[in-house]
């Protein structure tokens, strides 16, 4: 059973707008519903867990579930940090499960292709993260200097969805929350506990809609997608 997390609960403070993000149309179609819908339309994925915030859970049965009629998604509310909603879609998984993806509401261009080579791999592998090679020269800086020029040769951005076994990603987070571990991805945790993880191509296509600017972005990849 291949089960999908897709957290969008998160409050869009870059995007600096009124509304969370996930709500933002991209012609004519809301964020979370693009993201939802690949997953949705796709034959490999059994079960679809979305992670909202507590407070629109009414606004997004109405204006996401009920508008393109996703039947059996279900909800599981959204915490403090983006881990904490994933914890939360964890509790929530049916025991039947065995590959966990967890994808990111704000990143609705997800494909086909993406979806079912991470579960794939996944099932071999054990973890997966998909990605893409960096194309600026990355730079460490602290306290205003440059520190650190790694090789880009070895550099790669993380995307999301971040593939998994379940009894793996379950192990990662019990163990992050013991040691009260937080990372800014699930790669990240899986990492912690010793679990080689494969990096896959994403695609460049695969932005998460962070600050104003990617809405233009965003638009135009939907438009040379027509
Ligand atoms: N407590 C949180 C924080 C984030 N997210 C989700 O995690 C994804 C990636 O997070 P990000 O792009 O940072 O979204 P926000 O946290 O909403 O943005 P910001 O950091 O600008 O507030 C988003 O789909 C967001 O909704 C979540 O479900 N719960
Ligand atoms: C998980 C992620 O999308 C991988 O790049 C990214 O780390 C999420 O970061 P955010 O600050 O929670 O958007």
């Amino acid at each position: 059973m291949n089960s999908v997390i897709i957290v969008a609960a998160g409050s869009g403070k870059r995007m600096n707008m009124d509304i969370n993000k996930q709500f933002i149309k991209l012609n004519k179609k809301e964020i979370v519903a693009h993201t939802i819908d690949a997953f949705y339309k796709n034959d490999n994925i059994d079960e679809i867990i979305v992670c909202i915030k507590r407070e629109e859970e009414e606004l997004f049965k109405d204006k996401i579930i009920n508008k393109y009629k996703f039947n059996n998604i279900k909800i599981a509310y959204g915490g403090k940090e983006r881990q904490d909603s994933i914890y939360n879609g964890l509790k929530c998984l049916d025991n039947k499960c065995d590959i966990v993806l967890i994808h990111d509401g704000a990143r609705p261009f997800v494909d086909d292709r993406i979806i079912n080579e991470s579960i794939e791999v996944a099932k071999e592998k054990r973890a997966v993260v998909v990605g893409t090679p960096v194309k600026d020269t990355i730079k460490v800086v602290l306290n205003g200097s440059i520190k650190d020029t790694p090789n880009r040769v070895n550099l790669w951005a993380a995307q999301t969805p971040q593939v998994f076994e379940y009894k793996l990603i379950t192990k990662a987070y019990e163990e992050a929350y013991e040691n009260n571990y937080y990372g800014t991805d699930d790669s990240m945790l899986v990492e912690n506990i010793g679990q080689e993880v494969t990096m896959i191509m994403g695609s460049y296509d695969n932005i998460k809609i962070t600050s104003p600017e990617d809405i233009s972005i965003g638009e135009q990849i939907l438009r040379l997608r027509k």
